[in-house]
């Protein structure tokens, strides 16, 4: 972590002077363990070789009592391109190694009252999730503030054991009492939120197919723009999500697909009911084609492995232009990184969560308009994520039988989708390739940053989009 700029880099934001100089006396003293920590997380991009520069933005001490404390910290990541975002850490900073099992210490603190004080991510630590909680409720507890939403009062978490989940996804989540389900953003961007905008418009819809919005953490009204933190959603009770069912019932996910395809053409209806819809105009897909050009510059920057492909996405970008503007229909808010993994299988039926949108797209972006068939070509990368996956661990290696298996369960999701009144994919070849291979293109950069080995399944997803196979 950079320190030597920190207090230029904080008084470049909207606090003061004085807020600048106690968040780098806060911070300095933990900020040498906190880049390895961070390198070593999921939700973190991996090193591109060109390093990470991280300068403190904000941190307050939100709990301290007995030898511990909770440190809330956004950094930001500033990297040689130029390219730069902000993280949000919780530190559990305790005078003796914490006991909860999970909480593993990634350091101490070099100097400062906590001077050899052992640190370690609070979410997994129940004592300091439930701090959390205690401080941001108070009305004067400052930033950052929890706000419940209607219908859930303010003791609605009292008495609740929090738990973190292990599987560290582009966020961390922490279960309450398997009542509610706290979702620690950790790339918060200033500006409306998709999740808490699309959960609560359908929140007020009946039978909901969606947990309903509890409430949501964030920065006070001081700022510019509120900045969500965090979001508190019902917890549904649930044997597993559609990813797992498909590696775990390979051989019997046609009914799932079809049933699924159903379940995503009621969520696309409840979308427009809640958000509206309305036909693309022509400056509407001139934009779109020119954000999937965008969005491949971008990816090409840090992924090299795209660049025999580039003059083809471009082309096939120039075709979707091209034929859009006569079978667009209509566009209306969508999921927007819909997959397997996105949808659980609940004893009421399939539930939809995290709405937040692709994590590393710009807030704006994510709250554009589109044409619902961009889910429908999430789920069918994700059938191809599961093939490869089948594959991987089924004897023996048998791409052709991955191959089928995909094709089969995405013709029965598209089924199932356009026999519930979504629009039939197959109706679109053009604009479901290029949604494709766009999305492939999202994926190689998500896979570069964070699980590079698994790099070549969206690569022959974007040859097989551009063969026309
Ligand atoms: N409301 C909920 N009820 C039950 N489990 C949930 C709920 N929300 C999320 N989960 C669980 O937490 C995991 C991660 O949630 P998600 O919102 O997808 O976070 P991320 O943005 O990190 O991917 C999900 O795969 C699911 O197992
Ligand atoms: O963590 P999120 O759910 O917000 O989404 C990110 O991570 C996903 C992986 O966990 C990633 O999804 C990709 O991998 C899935 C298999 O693990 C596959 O089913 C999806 O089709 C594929 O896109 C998602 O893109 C990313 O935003």
């Amino acid at each position: 972590m950079t320190t030597a700029s920190d207090r230029t880099a904080c008084a470049q934001d909207p606090q003061s002077a004085g807020a600048a100089l106690r968040t780098h006396r806060l911070l300095g003293p933990l900020a040498p363990a906190l880049t390895p920590w961070l390198l070593s997380r999921r939700w973190f991009p991996h090193d591109d070789g060109c390093g990470h520069d991280l300068r403190p933005v904000a941190c307050s001490v939100l709990h301290e009592e007995d030898g511990l404390a909770l440190v809330h910290a956004i950094v930001e990541d500033r990297q040689a391109a130029g390219r730069s975002r902000r993280w949000q850490l919780l530190v559990g900073v305790s005078r003796v190694p914490p006991q909860a099992a999970d909480a593993q210490v990634f350091g101490r603190a070099e100097q400062g009252a906590w001077h050899g004080w052992s640190l370690y991510d609070a979410t997994a630590d129940p004592r300091l999730m439930t701090a959390l909680v205690r401080r941001t409720l108070q009305p004067r507890g400052g930033e950052p503030r929890l706000t419940m939403a209607e219908d859930f009062g303010d003791d609605a978490l009292d008495g609740l054991a929090p738990r973190a989940l292990l599987a560290d996804q582009s966020n961390t989540n922490v279960v309450f009492g398997d009542r509610f389900m706290f979702k620690l953003i950790r790339s918060p961007q200033e500006g409306v939120q998709p999740e808490t905008e699309i959960l609560s418009a359908l929140t007020r819809l009946p039978g909901p197919n969606t947990p309903r919005l509890a409430g949501w953490l964030h920065t006070a009204d001081g700022g510019a723009r509120p900045t969500v933190l965090g979001v508190l959603t019902e917890f549904l009770p649930n044997d597993g999500d559609a990813w797992r069912l498909a590696l775990t019932q390979a051989d019997r996910f046609t009914l799932h697909a079809r049933s699924l395809g159903v379940a995503v053409a009621t969520l696309h209806t409840r979308l427009a009911e809640a958000l509206g819809s309305s036909p693309a105009t022509a400056g509407q897909i001139r934009d779109q084609t020119a954000a999937m050009g965008e969005r491949l510059r971008a990816a090409l920057a840090e992924v090299p492995e795209l660049a025999p492909y580039e003059s083809r996405l471009t082309a096939l970008h120039k075709d979707y232009g091209r034929c859009a503007g006569a079978a667009a229909g209509d566009v209306q808010r969508i999921h927007g990184d819909l997959h397997l993994g996105q949808i659980l299988h609940t004893p009421d039926g399939w539930r939809f969560i995290d709405f937040e949108g692709e994590p590393a797209r710009p807030l704006a972006e994510r709250a554009r308009p589109e044409h619902p068939l961009r889910d429908v070509a999430g789920m069918f990368r994700s059938f191809d994520y599961a093939a490869a996956q089948v594959l991987a661990s089924g004897p023996p290696a048998d791409a052709a039988r991955a191959r089928t298996w995909c094709a089969v369960n995405q013709r029965e999701f598209a089924r199932g989708y356009t026999a519930a009144g979504g629009i039939d994919p197959g109706l679109h070849p053009v604009a479901m390739r290029a949604f494709e291979a766009d999305k492939a293109v999202y994926e190689a950069l998500y896979e570069a940053r964070h699980r590079p080995e698994w790099l070549p399944i969206p690569l022959a997803a974007i040859e097989r989009a551009l063969s026309g196979s």
